[in-house]
């Protein structure tokens, strides 16, 4: 399309609808006839297909996190595995994604984000036969290690590459899809393990093992897919960095896109200078409040304790009175499949609505919703069951648990659990007992001690009471899930692979992902103890708390980024952190670089329309 044809362009669009959320784009000439706003608007399949395969990386990011809970509840009984090694096989994944995620920055400036994708995958099957294989508890121990290497180095890398080939029109979209087969990693984890469970010698093996098929999947893909144009640019392969780009964009003229590309990375590179990217992103305000607002969304992410919602999901579904095991397992399979599900509204909504809108309703839904878990939570402990047993025999009085009064001291104190009765949900015969030391799911003596052999109707409940009030922890944790998982799930991700210039673009999301990492061990690891000294509501209140900081500071500091190309971003933080222009705040002022509102439509001005073909 010639420059002329710009100038009486208009692009009309109602009002509500994202102008970048082409090809819903109307734009009419003069002549009123509709025509297409740029060639790139037009999405080439390619595109889709590059997505699918990088974003197996975060299929396997979300499938190992989530299938060890399934996988441990029979590793635990088939290797007597200790509360030190339960704790040492979940955590050590997430600590060697801490690691791995902060060196993928070097990785990916080195080799490029093809071969780290490719290094990924690898590492995937090379862990995924490990635990598939493991003679022992130690063996095991390394295959958790290697497939979190994998999960730090995809994490960085996927979002980034994703980044770097989408058009701009479909960024977010594309990003935002990283996310949603994260969660689609957590579901299909959780189904797996329901189905293997029922295999009580070795289940364990395929659980663990089958990340093998989506990481052989991956590497045999990206064997036959492209280096990401801009790095290309960035090592001087002009030739390379043209074909590629040709190739993503369908054979489209590209040669004002790839211009336009190579004078921004070579003014780029002109303008950071020498040294230590770290020390150049820290010295330069720009990237400096780039790095501080994805760090911080990151942060953020895992403070408002998604991970620990999901994995305390199986307990407050047995707290609302599912008192079965398999039951439970299945039931927080559908806990996954929510989060899953409500991504996909984010993926929808991204282009719609911009992330900033989309990150702020997000975190007010999900401040409220940890606020109603914790009212729930509440309740609960407010009216807990009475203990009305107490051993006869004192020697039996030796533990602390025969102590307590009530089932929430009771529960809170991870060596006891509380054996009841239960007639029309009024609790009856309830006693506080030591749980068994490698499986806390039956009492340690007593009648809750053999629950299979038992039928005097007594029930065993660990990490939770029996409480009416239930039905107001599981609204909590479904409202929690429908929103958190369209916004802060997917933002953090997005939002960090648009907003460094390319010289920075490996180093501040390796700073960022490896801050969610460690933020998620932290969340995890001080969970127990948060519940014990504070109660579970007071946990619950706290994450509700650190949310609406989150909340705070979004609303300070993060500019919308929708339909900018990603060479524009560092303009857009050259102002000062947390008081750009409003007009850098919604997303409608965020495009007055492309678009100059009159009366409801846009019209796009001449300079603008020849900056966008
Ligand atoms: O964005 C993802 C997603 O929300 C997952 O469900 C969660 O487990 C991860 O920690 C998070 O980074």
């Amino acid at each position: 399309m010639g420059n002329k044809d710009w100038n009486i362009i208009t692009l009309i669009r109602a009002p509500s609808e994202s102008s970048t959320n082409n090809p819903g784009v109307t734009v009419t000439s003069a002549a009123g006839e509709p025509e297409l706003a740029t060639d790139q608007d037009v999405t080439p399949v390619f595109v889709y297909v590059l997505a699918f395969f990088s974003a197996l990386g975060g299929f396997l990011f979300g499938y190992d996190t989530g299938v060890v809970s399934g996988a441990m509840l029979l590793l635990k009984k088939e290797m007597h595995l200790t509360a030190l090694w339960q704790e040492l096989l979940v955590s050590s994944t997430v600590g060697a994604a801490a690691l791995s995620a902060l060196a993928g920055g070097t990785l990916n400036g080195l080799f490029g984000r093809r071969i780290c994708i490719l290094i990924a995958s690898f590492i995937f099957t090379a862990g995924g036969v490990v635990l598939g294989a493991a003679p022992n508890k130690e063996v095991l121990l390394v295959g958790r290690i290697t497939v979190g290497l994998g999960i730090g180095i995809a994490s960085m890398t996927v979002p980034v590459y994703l980044a770097e080939v989408s058009p701009p029109h479909l960024r977010g979209q594309l990003v935002t899809i990283y996310t949603l087969f994260i969660t689609a990693g957590q579901f299909i984890a959780s189904v797996v393990d329901g189905a293997f469970t029922y295999l009580h010698h070795n289940g364990w093996r395929y659980m663990l093992g089958l990340s093998i098929v989506p990481a052989v999947l991956q590497f045999f893909g990206f064997l036959f897919l492209p280096e990401s144009p801009r790095w290309l640019l960035q090592k001087g392969l002009t030739q390379q960095a043209r074909q590629v780009l040709s190739r993503i964009r369908g054979g489209q003229n590209i040669e004002k896109e790839y211009d336009r590309m190579r004078t921004n990375i070579e003014d780029e590179e002109k303008d950071a200078g020498g040294g230590l990217v770290l020390w150049r992103m820290l010295t330069r305000p720009p990237t400096r409040r780039a790095l501080t607002i994805g760090c911080g969304l990151q942060m953020f992410q895992q403070l408002s304790g998604i991970n620990t919602v999901m994995y305390y999901s199986a307990t407050i579904l047995q707290m609302a009175g599912v008192r079965d095991d398999k039951q439970a397992i299945w039931l927080a399979s559908a806990t996954a499949a929510t989060n899953f599900l409500f991504t996909l509204v984010g993926v929808w909504l991204v282009e719609r609505v911009g992330r900033r809108k989309l990150t702020l309703g997000s975190l007010i839904g999900t401040a409220l919703s940890l606020t109603v878990l914790a009212i729930g939570f509440l309740l609960s402990a407010q009216h807990s069951p009475a203990v009305t047993l107490h051993p006869t025999d004192t020697s039996l009085n030796s533990t602390s648990c025969t102590l307590y009064g009530s089932c929430e001291p009771c529960m809170l104190d991870p060596d006891c659990g509380f054996c009841y009765r239960e007639n029309s949900s009024t609790v009856y015969d309830s006693s506080c007992i030591p749980a068994k030391q490698t499986s806390p799911d039956e009492a340690a003596w007593g009648r809750c001690s053999n629950l299979s052999q038992v039928s005097d109707g007594s029930l065993w409940a660990y990490n939770y009471c029996p409480t009416s009030y239930s039905w107001i922890v599981l609204l909590g944790l479904i409202l929690y899930l429908a929103f958190f998982a369209p916004g802060m799930g997917p933002m953090p991700w997005t939002v960090n692979s648009e907003i460094y210039p390319l010289w920075a673009r490996s180093t501040g999301n390796a700073c960022s992902a490896g801050v969610n990492w460690i933020c998620n061990v932290l969340v995890s690891l001080t969970f127990l103890h948060v519940a014990e000294y504070l109660t579970y509501y007071g946990a619950f209140f706290l994450y509700s708390g650190l949310t609406v900081l989150g909340l705070l500071f979004v609303l300070g500091c993060l500019p919308e980024t929708q339909g900018r190309r990603l060479e524009e971003m560092e303009a857009l933080f050259s102002g000062n952190l947390c008081s750009c222009s409003a007009s850098d705040w919604d997303g409608d002022g965020s495009r007055n670089i492309l678009y100059n509102r009159v009366k409801g439509s846009d019209v796009l001005s001449d300079n603008d329309a020849s900056d966008m073909e």
